[in-house]
This record gives structure tokens, sequence and C-alpha cells, in this order.
């Protein structure tokens, strides 16, 4: 009996256990009852358990000819209570089924015998790049995109490292799964494809009771919440609570791109509801079943999910925005700017990635920002955002007045060119760029009349970029500069083969979601991905590696500079004026370097002193994939 008392049971009222030899051998050891499976958890266990953790035990039940219901799974009914009793053991069945802590196939002999695996695996034992070989090979089989995301959502919840891997050193191929175009049909259809819960869902079901949940949260280590409330997911529009693959998304890519840990990262979205009748009315919808709450009901929830997330993880936490609607995005940005380590990554991260683009582009096509003239279709975030920080350039590098840079850059919205005469009707964020000029409802004719080099798409809404318009670029300007952003692929502006083919192959042209290059006259053209991408996990690196508290718009151009500083000779002769995904890791150290000195440099920077090489010092924060050995 003394050492059953070591055994795992359930429910004391219902279940219990008999324990084999082995299983007393593995458990003996390090057991502790827990009725939840987190590492979390395990520690408070740890700590307070163990003169809790020798329960009394049941008399064996034997149900049914002598079957043991070892799980309650033959005596439980619904209307049967039964406790969730489970043992966190990183040992044995345990082990391969923990993502963060899993090999599979990699784990030694040595360890298979130390940590209680021994038959539980195939006798083979193979190297993680062997793993990684196999794993690309299986992706690739998968013809269908969303096939190949739910593989690798399947790989990241079961062998974190191995996904990582995998995602660092195949990013070029894999982006495009885990993130956009992907990404966003993995949202449309969220419900449908729904396995496991891969972050925090915050309903207004939770509110009064934020705090308590984040606590549900298994790791306590949180350095950056990306967080989405759903409403303007991708060019796609409200897809309410299944926007929760965008900050899942986002986060792999902190960590694959930008090397902050896992653990480090919580996806949260906010649900009010939605106003998408499709999802309301699709009975694998997995958000709250009503229209979206606004105003102060809205308000409120937010409050109190911002002030629980100060209180749970302090001050340095790094709160990304994402994917929220602009009637919230710029206001929450306001707000929370100054009371919180915030960043929207639609209005500054896509504003700091296009001024990149736009400082390497000017090898190219020559002169300075300020020799330039900008047009956009779209004024939303994006479009405004990115416009703000190329005047702020201009006005800081070139001394150019803001009034005066701003004239050099116009929009154009649903109701065609922004013009003063809309002023008054105009949200604020677009009353800078109300410039005086005739009304112009067209983008073809704005295009004509403004003369635009640089023609930045923002709208969300596809195939914008007619011939006509394209043409009229090209018409205008021997080396276009045509950047088609909206997401995903089915949004984007123009397609990289229209770009190439309407201006005789002489546009510069990159897009938010990947082309494959494109052969026109016996030239292959290499488009480049304008995505904030490049920009979001160094610049968080950046900021949580000085123990920043606030953003700047400082540490934005910083992050320009140094994303552009990437761009080769090589790059700008393919027509490229972004580096190529493949030494992101790279291009985040630099970048969050530059972050980081810009912080220390503006008396925001917390961890100090200041590493004396803060490239280095990002290099070193970095998290990698490798496994470690287990004794
Ligand atoms: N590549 C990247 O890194 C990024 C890309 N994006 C993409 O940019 C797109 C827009 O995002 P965001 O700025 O946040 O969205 P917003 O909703 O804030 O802005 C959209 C803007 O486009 C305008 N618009 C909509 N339809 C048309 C049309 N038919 N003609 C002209 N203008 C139109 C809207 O006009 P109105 O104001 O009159 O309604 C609004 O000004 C999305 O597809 C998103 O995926 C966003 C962030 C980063
Ligand atoms: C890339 C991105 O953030 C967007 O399309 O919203
Ligand atoms: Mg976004």
């Amino acid at each position: 009996m003394a050492s059953l008392n070591r055994c795992i049971f359930l429910n004391k009222t219902h279940i219990s256990s008999s324990c084999s030899p082995l299983s007393l051998k593995r458990h003996s050891e390090s057991l502790k009852l827990s009725s939840v499976i987190s590492e979390r958890n395990d520690r408070v266990l740890m700590e307070s358990s163990l003169k809790d953790s020798v329960l009394e035990l049941d008399p064996v039940s034997a149900v049914n000819d002598g079957v043991l219901d070892f799980y309650g799974e033959v005596m439980a009914m619904e209307d049967q209570g039964v406790t969730p009793w489970t043992v966190s053991v990183a040992s044995g069945y345990n082990l391969l089924r923990n993502p963060h802590h899993n090999k599979g196939l990699a784990f030694t002999d040595k360890e298979r015998d130390t940590h209680y695996l021994r038959g539980l695996l195939p006798p083979t034992v193979i190297s993680q790049d062997l793993q990684v070989k196999k794993l690309l090979y299986r992706i690739r089989q998968y013809q269908v995109p969303l096939q190949k995301y739910m593989a690798m959502m399947d790989l990241q919840e079961s062998n974190e490292k191995l996904f990582y891997k995998l995602l660092i050193e195949h990013v070029e191929e894999l982006l495009p799964v885990v993130y956009t175009p992907t990404v966003g049909e993995a949202c449309q259809k969220y419900g449908s494809i729904f396995r496991r819960p891969q972050g925090l869902y915050i309903s207004l079901r939770e509110k009064g009771k934020i705090l308590e949940v984040l606590r549900n949260w298994p790791e306590m280590g949180i350095q950056v919440i990306v967080v989405t409330d759903g409403e303007r997911i991708l060019g796609l529009g409200d897809l309410g609570c299944q926007g929760m693959g965008i900050p899942v998304g986002k986060l792999s890519l902190y960590s694959a791109l930008g090397g902050v840990r896992p653990s480090a990262c919580l996806p949260v979205t906010i649900d009010v509801g939605t106003n998408n009748d499709k999802l309301l009315n699709d009975e694998f919808y997995i958000g709250l079943r009503q229209k979206r709450a606004t105003g102060q009901e809205y308000k409120e929830l937010v409050h109190e999910f911002m002030a629980a997330v100060k209180q749970n993880y302090g001050e340095k936490i790094l709160i990304q925005f994402e994917d929220f609607a602009n009637h919230n995005a710029f206001d929450l940005l306001e707000k929370y700017g100054k009371t919180h380590l915030v960043f929207n990554d639609d209005i500054q991260g896509t504003a700091s990635v296009v001024l990149a683009g736009l400082i390497a582009a000017l090898k190219l096509v020559g002169g300075t920002l300020a020799d330039h003239k900008f047009l956009f279709l779209g004024a939303g975030e994006a479009g405004t955002g990115i416009a703000e920080l190329i005047a702020l350039e201009m006005f800081k590098k070139m001394n150019t007045p803001l009034e005066d840079a701003r004239k050099k850059i116009w929009l154009v919205d649903s109701k065609g060119l922004i013009v003063s005469s809309r002023k008054e009707s105009l949200q604020h964020f677009k009353k800078p760029w109300a410039h005086e000029h005739e009304p112009i409802q067209d983008l073809v004719d704005a295009v004509k009349d403004i003369k635009p080099t640089v023609l930045i798409g923002t709208s969300g809404v596809g195939r914008t970029f007619t011939k006509d318009v394209v043409e009229a670029m090209a018409a205008i300007n021997k080396k276009p500069i045509i950047l088609a952003l909206s997401n995903p692929t089915s949004q984007s502006e123009c397609t990289a083969e229209e770009a190439y083919t309407w201006t005789e192959g002489r546009a510069i042209f990159a897009s938010g979601s990947p082309f494959d290059p494109v052969e026109y006259n016996g030239n292959v053209f290499v488009p480049g991905q304008a995505n904030n991408a490049y920009i979001f996990p160094g610049f968080g690196l950046g900021l949580i590696m000085s123990g920043t508290i606030r953003v700047r718009d400082d540490m934005l151009l910083a992050a320009s500079e140094a994303l552009a500083a990437q761009v080769t000779q090589e790059n700008l002769d393919k027509g490229l004026i972004f580096p190529p995904f493949t030494n992101i890791r790279k291009i985040s150290a630099n970048i969050a370097a530059k972050v980081a000195a810009k912080a220390y440099e503006l008396g925001l920077a917390g961890r100090l002193p200041q590493p004396k090489d803060l490239v280095k010092h990002a290099e070193s924060c970095m998290y990698t994939p490798s496994y470690p050995n287990y004794r």
C-alpha cells in the first residue's frame, strides 16, 4: 500500500488505479499530482504539493469483467462530475507529448532509457536535421496550401523546436504557409480546422476576470503579446474570433525571424462579437454569436485587458496591436502609447518596412525622398501610417518642413482623392493629407494628374491597379515604383506579372504577399515582398533586449534605416528593394541593435549598462531551436 500511494489516480470519488511495476518505478521518482498540466502549475505544485500529494487511494475499482477504469473512460457519464486530475511529469509518454521538450525520433538511446521512453518509440534514432528533411518532404507532398498550414500547426503543437528549425531553415518556402497568404484562408476556416487553442481568448464573457484569464496561461515569463479583435484581418475584413490565426502566425515569426523565445510569446484574441453574418450563421464558428460590441462596452473590455496585462507582466511587456479596424486602431495606439509599451504593426510596422524599401529604391531611381511624389490607393492604417513616416523622414533627414513634406504625398480612399474640400467629413487620420486640389474620383485620373513616382496600394482591394493605372505610371516614369501591399494575394492591387508586363519590365515592384518570379521578354524579374514581417520581429527584439518602456517614431526610423542598409548591391541589381528573407535573423539582429541603440539614446532603455556591441548582444539573445541533451 505504501508504494501504491505513489500511483496516479484521477478522481477519488470515482476512479482509482493500479500500478504496474514499471509505472511505479517511473513515477516514484518525480511524481506530482496536479490538476493541470502546465509547467507553471508544476512549479507551484513543486513548492506546495509534496505534503499534499500522497492522497489516499480508493480501492481499485474493477468494472465490466475486471477491466480497470483508469481514466474514467468506462464509467464517466456526461452527468457525472469527474475532476481532471493529471500527472505532470516530463518523462515517458508525457515527454513525447510535451511540444516544448519533445524530440521525437531524435531521442538518443540513453535518453530513452533515462526518461522512460523505451518502447514508446520505434528503435531508430535520427538527427534533427534528418527530421527537418523528412518534414519538409512531407509538407511538399501536400498540394493544398491549407493542408500545409495544418501540418505546420500540428508540428508546432507536437514538436516546437522542430517546427522552428524547419521554419528558420526554409523560411522563404514556409513563410507563405504559416503567414500570408495561407494564414488568411486559415482564419476564414479557423472554426472548422480548430483543434487546440494556441492562444488566449478574451471575450465579453470574461469581463471582470481578465486578470484571472491571463493567469490561466501556462507560461509566466511573457514578453510579447500580439492582440487582435479580428475586425480587419488582412484585407479579408471582419473574421471575429477566427482572427486568432493572425496573432499565432505573427508570434511564430517573432520567434523564427526575431529570436524571441516561443514561451515568451502570447497570442490573444479579444472577442466582442462579429458583424460577419456568414460567420454568425456558420455552425462551426468559434466566437461569440453576436454583433460587435462598440462604444463604452468595447472600450471597457480593452481597457481591462490592457490594465491586467501590465499588472500581470509588468511595465516592459510589449503589446502589438494587429488587424484592428482603423476606427479603433488609431485611438488605441494614441491612448495606450502613453501608458504602455505598445506598437501597432499595421500603422507603424508597415510604415517602417515601406520607408526602408523606398530608401533602398532611391539607389535605383536617384534623388532624395523629397524629390519624389507619392500616391496611395487606400488611406487607412497602412496608407496614412506610411505617409506619415515618409514625411517624418524627410523632415528629420532633409529638414523639409513637415507641412511641405506632406504636400508631396497624396492619398485616394474609397471616395476618391483626399482633398481639402472633403476635410470636414474626413476621419482624423486623413485630415493632414487633404491638400488643395480639385476632387478626382478615379485612380487613373489621379495618377495622370498628380504624376507620382511611387504608387502604393493599401486599399485591401484586389486588382485595383488596373492596366490603365500601371501604364499611366509607366508613361510618367522611367522606373515606376509600384508597391501592391494588400494581403492576402487575392487582395493584391496587382500581380507581379501585371506590374512587369504593363511597364515593359521597368517597374520596381514589391507586394505584401509573395509572388513567384516572372519571365518577361526573356528576362526573369524577381519581385520583392514588402511586408511588416521584416520589421516587427527585430523591432520587438530591440525593445525587449533594451528593456524599453515606450515606443517612439525615432525607433521606427532607425529600424527602416537598419533594414535599408541590409539591401545589397546584388539585391538592387535584381531590382530588389528588400533583402531576401533567407538572411532574416541577421537582418533582425541589426534592426534590434539600431532600435535598442535609439532607446538608449532617448533614455528609454531600462537594461543598463548598455552592451558595447548591440548586434552581437541581439544575436546572443536569440532563441535557437536546437535540441538540448536531456540528462
Ligand atoms: N504588406 C504589409 O505589410 C501590410 C499590408 N496591409 C494590407 O493593407 C490593406 C489595408 O489595410 P489597412 O490600411 O489597415 O486598412 P484600412 O481599412 O485601415 O484602410 C483601407 C483603406 O482603403 C480604402 N479603400 C477601400 N476600398 C477602396 C477602393 N475600392 N478604392 C480606393 N480605396 C479604397 C479605404 O477607404 P475608406 O476610408 O473610404 O473606407 C481605406 O482608406 C489590407 O489588405 C492589409 O492586409 C496592412 C498592413 C501591412
Ligand atoms: C501584413 C499585415 O500585417 C496585414 O496585412 O495586416
Ligand atoms: Mg496586420
